[in-house]
């Protein structure tokens, strides 16, 4: 498979250059995810659509929220709201986030109840205008939020009704983020039945899954049924980090493996999307 070049992120840009762009990025642009097993791009067009990313521990789903997260930080279009229970994947884009919450359930309550008081607004918007979805020029930016790791919300920390309004309040923004412009990335190393049910799994375009331990698992994450037909992501070799089976909407699992953005890299779009952020 082959490895990944800074410049496939961002293709405009000579080899050897920084991943930033000289321009703001698009979120309704598609974002670069990694390679297919012929080599070839893989992109994801997010608005409208929501991204579930499972597998075991260190298989690679940070990695690839990464790559998502870092195309948005330079589109000048979208808001970011990161909820990091485990802090430091996201804490880099922290400087360029509407919103970032490490582990503190009661901060990651109020802003998803605000996520929810948006949406309600943005839906009373297209009941006036009698649209089904917000487009750009409507008057609301596109929101990207990205969470990691749901079980931290809905099993570890908080109480009981805490963990049970996490789940409320995400499974609404996720049902109805989709037309209203507010795009969801969730990542579990625990894809579980009580973590991911089926009717929260089935809200989500894209599912992406990294190496997991059963057949079960990889299927709660793809879809039921897939393993059996044999796109299972136990098959994955526990060496191959950064390699995920990825469905898109209505289509078939597809191996890829995804592009690794560098810590000094990360450092270099962060500071980029904070001058076009400035200057937008
Ligand atoms: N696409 C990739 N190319 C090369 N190495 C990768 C890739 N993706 C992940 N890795 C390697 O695997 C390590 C673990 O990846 P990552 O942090 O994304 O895993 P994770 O699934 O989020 O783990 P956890 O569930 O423990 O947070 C990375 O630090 C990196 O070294």
């Amino acid at each position: 498979m082959s490895s990944f070049k800074p410049n496939q992120v961002f293709p405009r840009l000579a080899p050897g250059a920084t991943p930033a762009p000289k321009s703001a990025l698009s979120i309704y642009n598609p974002t670069y995810l990694g390679l297919d097993t012929r080599g070839k791009p893989v992109r994801v067009g997010m608005p409208y659509r929501n991204i579930l990313i499972g597998g075991e521990p260190g298989a690679g789903k940070s990695v690839a929220q990464g790559n998502i997260v870092a195309h948005a930080a330079l589109c000048t279009d979208v808001d970011l709201i990161l909820i990091d229970g485990k802090i430091v994947e996201l804490l880099p884009y922290a400087p360029v986030a509407e919103e970032f919450v490490g582990n503190d359930m009661r901060k990651a309550l109020r802003v998803l109840r605000d996520l929810q008081g948006d949406l309600d607004e943005r839906y009373l918007h297209l009941a006036r205008t009698g649209r089904k979805k917000i487009v750009p020029g409507d008057g609301f930016r596109a929101k990207l939020l990205c969470i990691d790791e749901l079980a931290y919300f809905t099993v570890t920390v908080g109480t009981k009704d805490q963990q049970e309004e996490f789940r409320i309040l995400v499974r609404d923004v996720v049902a109805r983020g989709r037309a209203a412009g507010i795009i969801t990335i969730a990542s579990t190393q625990r894809p579980s039945a009580d973590i991911v049910p089926t009717s929260l799994r089935d809200l989500f375009g894209y599912r992406l899954a990294f190496r997991c331990a059963t057949d079960s698992s990889s299927d709660i994450i793809l879809g039921t049924g897939w393993a059996s037909q044999g796109h299972t992501a136990v098959d994955i070799e526990p060496e191959a980090l950064g390699v995920g089976l990825l469905r898109a909407e209505g289509g078939f699992p597809r191996r890829i493996k995804t592009a690794l953005l560098e810590d000094e890299q990360i450092n270099q779009i962060v500071r980029r999307a904070a001058h076009l952020r400035r200057a937008a």
